[in-house]
């Protein structure tokens, strides 16, 4: 299980780290004026004291062309590779210089400025009440967009798209997003709009089937950046995320792949795909957020004797129950606390979603089957940073008739969940054990996101490899990769 991920040696670690004491602030960062201004007042708001997060530091300049060991000397197409763990922030350390890019093409594109002159003409005619104005030509960048973001699911879609949208309030630019969530005539609104767009964010399988029947879709991408290419360049997924780069590639001035961990499938397909990708790793890779402690349920023994449902159920209602001993609550208040579940099987979703609503906790399943609103109700309340409590109630007495009302629970398999910035998770539950170290990364990373604290608990079967799981806890523990 440990070779699935490729080695890092201790020597680039202390480069990388070097490196990253060099940019302390994001106003060392070459970003225009606006691109700043959203950032701290519209997508990091209220947060005082925002510093670059070590990836931020490392690609913001390298993405930027400011002095790095990471930035490329040649001219022509720059491919990256940006890997960190998971939620350190590789959002904003491609979509800041992205949107920087756009805007200084934007000012340098003769046929965006001539456009920009005739509508302002007409406006003034209209201002000064000569004629009503008739101007409706399309914009220029209308479903021609610059930068293209590729994810793996609908909820990374909207959660990339809210950050987009968040930035571009400041720095004025379309954006939009292309997810199955949406319907037709939306999609068909949001690409082709008149008023022209920027930035799209999609799955590859929306744009893989638009671009084939409107290949000019991808013609002027000057950065095409594949978030979380460990799933996007597997076996799935590969296909059509190749369709869309191959397409776009020829225009494309930054290619970006941003990944919480590098497989060696990915290690490999890069290598010998783009031979002059720069990799931009931080130090920490591979490891576990520092934060998150590891806790092991060994469920062959009694009271489960192999009960893993049982267990699990067990390991919720603990974790409602400690909720009322957090400080800071008010008298006669617990928090809500939101718990991920992991399955290793998509099967297995909603049978346990099911079995862990009829012990009384709100739990949902996280596919396709749970009806959009729900799942979109849920998923709000896990990603929001805001602390949310609710009065404390006693758990009825009779027998058989438990509810849990201040625990929220979505069963998911890292897939569907993969990159989903579940800020409000302190405690992962793995019903499984995870195939691979990967999956554990991805699993543990929902919880403990930019330095909060967590808890994983695994629940191990009479069949699992205790060994594996007590190695992992303790590299966990020492903060070491997981290789
Ligand atoms: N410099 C910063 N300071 C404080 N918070 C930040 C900073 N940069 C990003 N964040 C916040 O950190 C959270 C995690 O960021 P993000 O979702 O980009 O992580 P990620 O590295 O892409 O994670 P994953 O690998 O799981 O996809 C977000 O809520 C984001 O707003």
């Amino acid at each position: 299980m440990q070779r699935s991920l490729t080695d890092i040696s201790y020597h680039k670690r202390s480069q990388i780290k070097d490196e990253m004491l060099s940019y302390e602030s994001f106003d060392q960062f070459d970003l225009l004026p606006a691109v700043k201004a959203g950032l701290y007042d519209d997508v990091l708001e209220g947060m005082v004291n925002v510093k670059p997060t070590p990836v931020q530091r490392l690609a913001i300049p390298a993405l930027l062309g400011q002095p790095s060991r990471f930035t490329p000397r040649s001219d022509g197409r720059h491919e990256f590779l940006l890997a960190a763990e998971t939620g350190s922030g590789k959002t904003l350390a491609y979509l800041l210089p992205a949107v920087h890019a756009l805007k200084l093409a934007e000012a340098e594109d003769p046929d965006i400025q001539a456009y920009k002159k005739r509508f302002e003409e007409e406006r003034a005619k209209e201002k000064d009440g000569k004629v009503k104005s008739k101007f409706d030509e399309p914009h220029p960048t209308m479903a021609r967009p610059k930068v293209v973001i590729l994810v793996p699911s609908a909820e990374l879609v909207d959660q990339i798209g809210t950050v987009a949208k968040r930035l571009s309030h400041a720095v004025k630019f379309r954006s939009e997003k292309l997810s199955s969530k949406l319907n037709a005539e939306v999609i068909e609104r949001n690409l082709y709009s008149p008023r022209g767009v920027d930035v799209i964010i999609s799955t590859p399988q929306l744009l893989a089937s638009i671009a084939d029947s409107d290949p000019n879709v991808l013609s002027r991408v000057s950065h095409l950046i594949i978030d979380e290419a460990d799933s996007l360049f597997d076996r799935s997924f590969v296909p059509l995320t190749t369709s869309i780069v191959d397409k776009a590639l020829p225009s494309v001035k930054k290619f970006v792949c941003c990944s919480a961990t590098i497989p060696r499938g990915l290690d490999k397909f890069l290598a010998s795909q783009f031979p002059n990708m720069v990799r931009i790793t931080t130090p920490n890779l591979h490891a576990v957020p520092r934060r998150v402690q590891l806790g092991v349920i060994d469920v062959s023994k009694d009271p489960y004797r192999n009960n893993k449902d049982l267990a699990a159920a067990d390991a919720i209602y603990t974790i409602g129950r400690e909720s009322s001993k957090h400080e800071g609550l008010e008298d006669g208040e617990v928090d809500v606390r939101r718990v991920l579940v992991f399955v290793n099987e998509r099967e297995s979703v909603q049978p346990l979603a099911e079995y862990l609503q009829s012990k009384g906790i709100d739990a949902i399943a996280l596919h396709r089957d749970t009806a959009a609103e729900r799942q979109a109700a849920m998923l709000a309340s896990f990603t929001t940073a805001e602390p949310m409590t609710m009065p404390k109630q006693e758990e009825p007495a009779v027998k058989g008739r438990r509810r849990l009302p201040n625990v929220k629970v979505i069963v998911a398999t890292d897939l569907a969940s993969r990159g989903i910035d579940t800020l409000a998770v302190r405690h992962v539950i793995l019903y499984d054990v995870p195939h691979t170290t990967i999956d554990f990364i991805h699993r543990l990373g929902r919880a403990g996101r930019m330095g909060r604290r967590g808890r994983g608990i695994v629940l191990a079967g009479r069949k699992d490899r205790k060994d594996v799981i007590a190695e992992v806890k303790r590299a966990m523990f020492m903060g070491q990769a997981l290789i």
